[in-house]
This record gives structure tokens, sequence and C-alpha cells, in this order.
């Protein structure tokens, strides 16, 4: 290309002369003639004589939160400087070692912030100093990040924290450090006359025992470390949109990271919903990188998860995967709900148009998130609900999506929800354009984004629906022997809810590898409190009072098993998924498959027909016997442990249950 070209149009440097014919147009410099100072007068002048002032108008306060009400009642509001006192004595309260019995002193605000403004300290931090303590760390001051907005977080996780990065989708990348899921194994509840009673404890129960003692010392060595740290996070949120069950949650970290997380996945409370947030329900003390100490009764690792129901509270020591927050939230409902007779669900759920309510139950990766993001209904929540009398809440205020492989054309909605304010965990992108790349897995398979219910369009808020009329069991069936869609009995889904099964690839690098069955109670053992008979024997109870109709998907392999078939195609999944919402599925003709008994239908508009039994898909007919055979000795197996309980007041329904299963 010429840089001193002289066609018209085109380009050009002048190249030399005071005009430059071809060139731009020479810059005139007007001399103003005898003025010897240059008055830059090109706008108003600023309304600041120094670079503090400057910078002091940049920012304007906070609107007060609440509008003073009723001020010709007979109690005035209490006045801002009290509130703030009274929030900080709330979090010493919180934050105070069990044998000094006094909190630390408070201050809010950036620590960072104070050598900046060092004049308008008094007005901008709220101090709390409880009582005079003799102890070096009684001295010290804890800064207090309370319920920062997520542009305030981005700014500590950027300046803070390694890993973490602005992309160029908006969304915040971090890193979770050396754990990039949830530890099962390192999660112990307290075990104590109460508990031990109402608990399902041994064998297949994800609640390992630990003794109050064990957990104060816990408690103890995590409330230690964030007091000895310059500054903590503390969030104020809600769990449950149902407002007669609403619990009230506190999550003290040392990470901008986990603050935003929960901010994300939590609800989140209106300024006047915060004034008047008080004692919180239940706390979290997240201590993210600091270990456990091995010494320490019961620790088997350097992680961790340490429920106390009879407290209120959890101890997490020596992981920073945020979803331990969130999963550990869902066990304390899990206990919770089912006291007051709500069934705690792990499912996503959606509403159509015409108030038809859906839950997709499914195990990690099975397609609870992306099922339930459907551009044509509601979104009511992705991974955590609550069943009442009333009808379906969402538990959450965020949905958790798995990254790996994301696409624009299939999960639009997910995509364009990866933006300013989400957190991207683990996720890899480009040093320099810091575009995100979903495909690649050098920091873990299991990459996730964290975001704003609000941030999927149709998203139903408040996230609350009606009784739902499909309950969908989602199953990732890397055997590829499950139909793609069966219509179930309510004994079948009982059966099938109780089994939660899924079976997945354990690891995709040398070659081919054998599906991994798993079974997880009520699809999500990892999570529940009590024994799956209950929770169990309360969907029964709730499907059959609201004719609920249940489904049977298989989002997994189809043509084979993992290796030589395929993973049906996720197209043909919202095609099914979209036949069971419309009624039209509910009519279709129906056949029998052998071993596990599942009705079939023979069409579905949109899927190819001779998909929809799997011994059409695979050419090798005794392979396809053999591996149903399979899975149908796997399930058997799984549910020995089960047929010894009764399920429901008459236990009539247990031997229903179990006829249920496969039968050869
Ligand atoms: N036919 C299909 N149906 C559903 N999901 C599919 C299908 N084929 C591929 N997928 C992919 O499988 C994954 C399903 O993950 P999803 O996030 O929905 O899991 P989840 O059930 O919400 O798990 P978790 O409880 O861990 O959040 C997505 O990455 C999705 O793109
Ligand atoms: O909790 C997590 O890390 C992911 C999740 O949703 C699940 O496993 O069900
Ligand atoms: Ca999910
Ligand atoms: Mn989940």
């Amino acid at each position: 290309m010429a840089t001193n070209g002289t066609d018209k149009g085109e380009f050009s440097f002048a190249s030399s002369g005071s005009t430059g014919r071809n060139g731009l147009p020479r810059i005139h410099t007007h001399k103003k003639s005898q003025d010897e100072i240059c008055h830059d007068d090109s706008g108003p002048p600023v309304k600041a004589q120094t670079i503090d002032e400057l910078h002091s108008l940049q920012k304007k306060k906070s609107a007060p939160t609440t509008p003073i009400k009723g001020t010709q009642g007979t109690f005035a509001a209490i006045s801002d400087e009290e509130r703030q006192k009274q929030q900080l004595q709330s979090i010493s309260a919180s934050l105070a070692s069990l044998t000094r019995e006094t909190g630390p002193k408070l201050v809010k605000g950036d620590p960072a912030r104070q050598s900046e403004t060092p004049r308008a300290s008094h007005v901008t931090h709220h101090q709390y100093a409880p009582t005079l303590s003799i102890s070096d760390s009684g001295l010290k001051f804890t800064h207090i990040l309370y319920n920062l907005s997520p542009a305030e977080l981005y700014e500590q996780a950027i300046k803070y924290e390694k890993g973490s990065f602005i992309t160029s989708s908006g969304a915040l990348a971090t890193l979770s450090g050396a754990k990039t899921g949830r530890a099962p194994r390192d999660k112990r509840v307290v075990k104590d006359d109460t508990t031990a009673d109402e608990l399902w404890w041994g064998k297949g129960s994800p609640n390992i025992e630990m003794d109050e003692h064990t957990f104060l010392v816990n408690r103890e060595r995590a409330v230690d470390y964030l007091c000895s740290l310059e500054k903590v996070f503390v969030n104020d949120q809600f769990l449950n949109w149902d407002p007669n069950h609403r619990i009230k949650v506190r999550i003290v970290s040392a990470r901008a990271y986990h603050s935003l997380f929960m901010h994300n996945m939590c609800i989140r409370p209106t300024p006047e919903e915060l004034e008047e947030f008080g004692t919180p329900d239940f706390t979290i003390y997240n201590a993210g990188q600091f270990p456990c100490n091995r010494y320490t009764h019961y620790m088997t690792s350097s992680t961790s998860i340490d429920l106390n129901l009879a407290r209120r509270e959890m101890v997490i020591l020596g992981t920073q995967y945020a979803g331990e927050m969130k999963k550990g939230l869902f066990s304390v409902m899990h206990y919770l709900m089912p006291k007051r007779q709500i069934l705690s669900l792990h499912s996503g759920c959606n509403m159509g148009k015409e108030g038809d309510v859906a839950l997709f139950f499914g195990l990690s990766g099975t397609g609870k998130t992306t099922l339930s993001t459907d551009h044509n209904r509601y979104l009511i929540g992705d991974d955590e609900h609550c069943w009442s009398e009333k009808g379906v809440s969402n538990i959450e205020g965020g949905c958790y999506a798995k990254c790996i492989d994301l696409s624009r054309e299939k999960e639009p909605d997910i995509w364009n929800a990866i933006k300013f304010g989400t957190v991207l965990e683990n996720v890899v992108f480009d040093e320099h354009t810091r575009e995100l790349d979903y495909s690649d897995k050098s920091v873990t398979e299991n990459t996730r984004a964290a975001y704003p219910i609000e941030y999927i369009p149709n998203a139903k808020i408040p996230c609350v629906g009606p009784h739902p009329k499909n309950v969908i069991l989602l199953a990732c069936d890397a055997f590829g022997v499950l139909p793609p869609v069966s219509k179930l009995s309510l004994a079948q889904t009982m059966y099938h809810f109780i089994s939660g099964y899924t079976a997945l690839v354990a690891g995709t690098e040398d070659g081919i590898k054998e599906p991994q069955a798993t079974f997880s109670a009520c699809f999500g053992a990892a999570f529940i409190m009590l024994h799956p008979t209950k929770y169990a024997a309360m969907l029964s109870e709730k499907m059959r009072k609201h004719e609920a109709t249940g489904w049977l998907v298989n989002t997994g392999w189809s043509g084979g098993r993992y290796g030589s078939g395929s993973r049906i195609k996720l197209a043909y999944t919202r095609k099914i998924i979209d036949a069971i919402h419309s009624g039209t599925l509910l009519k279709a003709n129906y056949t029998k498959t052998e071993v596990f008994g599942l009705e079939i239908p023979t069409e579905i508009e949109g899927v190819p027909s001779e998909i929809l039994d799997p011994v059409n898909t695979w050419s090798d007919k005794k392979a396809y016997k053999d591996t149903l055979l399979k899975l149908g000795g796997l399930f058997r197996k799984n549910f020995e442990v089960f047929t010894n309980y009764k399920i429901g007041t008459e236990g009539k329904l247990t031997d229903e249950i179990v006829a249920a299963g496969p039968i050869f």
C-alpha cells in the first residue's frame, strides 16, 4: 500500500512543503499576538483546586439506603451512623473467638483507601472496637468489605488476587486454585444427640461424622485466620424465593472471588432488606486456601468442610473451590426444609407461558442448567429448588453453568450471560485479546460460569411457580442403552429417583475407557442430609397429589456405548423436552422395552424415529443386549440397600418401587 499515493481518495501523508497538495490540511497554531501565557480555555474550568478534590468529585456518595420512614412516628428511625455500628457489632459477634469471647476490632471499608483520603476517613470508615483486649490480635483492626458491588469486587480481585482478569466478554476470569471441584470426602457433619437420630449416617451417606469439639477447633482456626487478615469480605444475603421460608445467610470469606460468586449465586437483598437484616440464620466461615491441621482429630487431608447444624455454621478450610459454599448451603436446606414439610430438590425448573412447570433432576453434567435454560420458557432456576404446599421456589439467585465446549449457537442464553458481573472459574483465555476459549481444558474440564439469574432474559422473577406438571429425570448414559425418552409410572419415577443414575466416562485422554456408572440417591446424594427414602416419600406424595408425570431422558449416548456411539444431539433432546412440555408426548403411542420395562414413544416431531428405541441404533445386537443386561445388573445391585426400607406410611409403595426396576 502506498503511503504517498496521489490517487484521489487514498490516504496519504503530506510529503513536504507547507500545504501538501494531496496531504492532510496543515494545522495552524494561532499565535495570540502579544500574550505570553498560554491559556487552556477549550472548555469550562474544572470545579476543583487539587487532584484530590477532583477525585472526590468523580465519586458521588451512594444514596442513603432508605428514606427515613415515618418521621412523625413514635420512634425516629436510627441514624445511618448507628446502623453501621450495629452492622459491625453483628459481624464482630460472628467473628468472635469462642475462647476469648470477644469479637475483633472492625473497620468498614478498603484498607487501601485510608491513605488515599485520610481526612475523609472519619466519615467513610465506621469503626467498631468491642472491648479492651490484651492479645496482639485484639489490638488489630480487620477491615470489613461488606456486600460490595460487582464493580468494587472486580477491582479487589484484579488488584489483589492472582489469576483474576477481565476478559473480552466483560466477565471476571478467576482461578479456584488447587481444587477445581468439590471434595465430598472432606465434608463432615457434627454428630450430636439430635443429629445422631435425624440424619442419614453410615454406608452411602454423604455425612461423615465429626464431634462438636473438633468442629470448634476448626472454627477457631478459620476465625483466627480470617481475623489475622487485613481485610475480609462479608456477604449478607438470602436463600429461597418463598418469602415464608427465606433463610438469611452470612458468608465471611478471604477473597473477592468468593464474595462475587456468592453475590451472584444467593438472593441479593434490596438496600431496605439489608437494613433490616439483623442476625443471620446461618454463617459460613470460608478460610479458603488456609488448610486444616492434620493433627486435628478426624482430619484426613488438608481440606475440611464442616457443618454444624446446631450452631448453624459451616467452616471451610483448605479449598478455594467456590461451589463448596453453594452446595454446603444446599445441604443445610436439605435439612431445614423437610422439617417444614418442604421438599428440597437438586433440580432445574422452568415454566411455560401457560404456567406449566417442569422439574429437571439429574447428576452433575446431565443437563439441568442447559435444558432448563430454554428460550421459549421462563427460567425459575437451574439447580436447587423447594416444593412446598404452595408450589415451587428457587433456593438461589443465580446459575452455575458448565462452560466446557460452550457454543453460542447451541446455548445462546448462557453464552450471552457471560458478561460484566459474571464469574468465570478456571476458563482459559488469550493472554493478549482476553478472548475466552471454552474448548480449552488446560486447567480443568469443570470450567464454570456463575451469573445472576436475571442475566437470562426470560428469568421468572420472583423465582417461584405453581406445582410441577412434569418431572424429568435426566441421565447421561454413556452405555448407550437407555432410550432418549421414556414415560414413567409413579413407581418407576420413584425407582429412578432413588437410584439416581448417570454414567460418565472416567478419562478421555488415553483412548476408550469404560463408562463409569454412578448412582447417587435423589440425584444428589452428596447434598442430602436425611435418608433418601424421606425425600422419595415426599416426592411421591406430591407427584400423586398434583398429578405430575415422570419422564426419564437420556442425554448421553446413542448408537453404541461411549467410544462407538455418540452423544445424543442437544437439538434432539430439546425437541423431546418440547414435546413433554407441550403435552403431545403424553398422547403419543408407546411400546415397552425389555429389561427396564420402559414405555417409549414411537414418534416425536423433529426426532428421527429410529433413535427412539436404542436397539435400532446398535449395529451389534448382541453387544446391545449384553450392555443392557450389564446396566440392569448394576441398577439391581445398587438398589439392594434400599429394599429393606419402608417408604411412606404404609410401606406398600416400597414393593411397587422395587418391582418397577429392571426385570431379567
Ligand atoms: N443431548 C444433550 N442434552 C443435554 N446436555 C448436553 C447434550 N449434549 C451435550 N450436552 C452438554 O452437557 C452439559 C450439561 O451440563 P449442565 O451444566 O446442564 O449440567 P447440570 O446438570 O446443570 O450439572 P451441575 O449440577 O453440575 O450444574 C453441557 O455442557 C451441554 O452442552
Ligand atoms: O457443586 C458443584 O460444584 C457443581 C454442581 O452443581 C454439582 O455437582 O451438582
Ligand atoms: Ca448446573
Ligand atoms: Mn448441581
